[in-house]
């Protein structure tokens, strides 16, 4: 199994080397050469597995000779035992058509654990098998900042730095990031948006002689690996609703793209899937697009669902590539368009994009009214993002296909939100209960690049 960038002008690498290097350095994102399939026999024999087992035989095809059978089902394991629900991503029924699956049972309480504490594995094995170190760089607007520091604090072999825009993340993720006390852990406030951390982020990889010598390494969904990890929870989801006997739909709460890529993935596996819904809040930039209004730029407005106030979403490109015939040199053309500002999807492309794609949004309003609807009708706390997903779901369920919104994190990680919806208070696990209390470390910063690097450099093994 091959992997090739979404710009077509980096090397072609294994599952391995693609993990470690993050964005390619011709700019653009690694993507499967092909996708493997999965037969109707395949995914109805996945019916009854464990959620690792189903994983093993949904990501194997997708790491060629990079792990051993044997290696790949031990890290699977390790990376879901420390989840609080045995199902690992149970379903949950709202009304007779529309289940929430949540993704909110590891460690970080958001669906952020399922990638990133499979990769933690995978990174730590590598690395070990290599006999290297690197310096991991992220961007996050919350969450997961929050799941990288869960999945690498402490690791011998790993710096972990992760930018975070000042005073736009929720106190429970701010405190998940600056509260831990390892040493290779560093949060970094920066004077700026989520689209600017990510931008600085890119920058460092674009610079070759910062990235070959700190060793860079990323984990944000640029990286392929996380996209992979959650492929699977489309497939245990709709087959436990009955695939691929009958289809099933989901709806998404999107901001990078990485999540509703999975989907798409698994549906390009050969998962019967009717409708892949993007679901955004007021920076609804993704549905402008997907109703033909063109990519482009606007301000970011601060949302009550944080963490998907982003501009710039990163794995569109991967579905770009795509919907333009996998062309890198019209990928890599729109790209720089998006610098100046935006750009126009052809027909062809559009007609692609929406072949595959559904999009809705949510208001402020509409969000927090359905937090309240979300409780009054099927008692069920939900957080802003998911309150998103489950508003647009139901405005594009159509009879007779069950519609599964994803709920993307815990409530009690955004409780200020939640409580103004719905009067509740809602509580940490008792794990995390005493999260208010532990001391913050963090480093405020200038939204500069040469601030950024200098920082790094200068923290790197301290
Ligand atoms: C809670 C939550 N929901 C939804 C999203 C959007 O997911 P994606 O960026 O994969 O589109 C994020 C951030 O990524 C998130 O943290
Ligand atoms: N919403 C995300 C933004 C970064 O997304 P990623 O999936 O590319 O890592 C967050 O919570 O940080």
């Amino acid at each position: 199994m091959k992997y090739i960038s979404t710009r077509g002008q980096a090397p072609e690498l294994t599952f391995d080397e693609a993990m470690l290097t993050g964005l390619a350095r011709d700019g653009g994102l690694y993507v499967p050469e092909s996708v493997p399939q999965m037969s109707a026999a395949e995914i109805a024999a996945l019916e009854g597995l464990s959620y690792e087992e189903a994983a093993f035989r949904v990501m194997r095809p997708f790491i060629g000779e990079s792990f051993a059978d044997d290696e790949f089902r031990a890290i699977i394991e390790r990376a879901y035992a420390g989840f609080g629900h045995a199902a690992r991503a149970p379903l949950k029924q709202l009304d007779s058509g529309h289940f929430l699956l949540e993704l909110f049972h590891g460690p970080t309480l958001a669906f952020k654990d399922f990638a990133m504490q499979l990769i933690g594995q995978l990174f730590q094995t590598a690395l070990a098998r290599r006999g290297e170190r690197v310096t991991i760089v992220g961007a996050t607007s919350g969450d997961t900042g929050s799941a990288a520091i869960e999945a690498f604090r402490g690791l011998k072999n790993v710096d972990v730095f992760i930018l975070y825009p000042h005073g736009r993340v929720s106190e429970v993720q701010r405190r998940q990031m600056t509260t831990p006390s390892e040493s290779n852990v560093h949060a970094l406030a920066v004077d700026g948006d989520f689209d600017d951390c990510q931008a600085r982020l890119k920058d460092m990889f674009n610079d070759f002689d910062f990235r070959d010598g700190v060793r860079l390494a990323g984990v944000n969904s640029i990286n392929w690996a996380r996209v992979l990890a959650q492929v699977v929870y489309y497939f245990t989801s709709a087959v436990s609703l009955g695939a691929p006997h009958r289809k099933v739909s989901f709806t998404v709460p999107t901001g990078n793209f990485g999540d509703i890529f999975a989907g798409y993935i698994a549906k390009k596996m050969g998962l019967p899937i009717d409708r892949l819904v993007v679901a955004t809040n007021q920076n609804d930039i993704l549905h402008r697009c997907l109703s033909g209004q063109g990519y482009h730029k606007g301000p970011t407005h601060p949302s009550v669902s944080p963490s998907m106030d982003i501009q710039v979403s990163s794995n569109f490109e991967r579905a770009l590539f795509d919907a333009y015939n996998r062309d890198g040199r019209a990928v890599a053309q729109l790209m720089d368009e998006l610098k100046a500002g935006g750009f126009e999807v052809s027909q062809g492309a559009m007609e692609a994009l929406r072949e595959s794609f559904d999009s809705g949004r949510a208001s402020e309003a509409e969000t927090l009214a359905t937090i309240k609807a979300t409780l009054a009708q099927s008692a069920e706390l939900i957080c802003p993002h998911t309150a998103v997903g489950v508003k647009v779901a139901d405005e594009q369920r159509v009879a007779g296909v069950p519609m599964i919104t994803l709920a993307t994190a815990h409530p009690a990680k955004f409780p200020a939100a939640v409580e103004e919806a719905s009067s509740v208070h809602p509580p940490l696990p008792p794990r995390m209960a005493d999260l208010y209390d532990r001391p913050e470390r963090v480093t405020r910063i200038a939204n500069d690049l040469a601030a950024l690097q200098d920082h790094i450099k200068g923290h790197i093994g301290a």
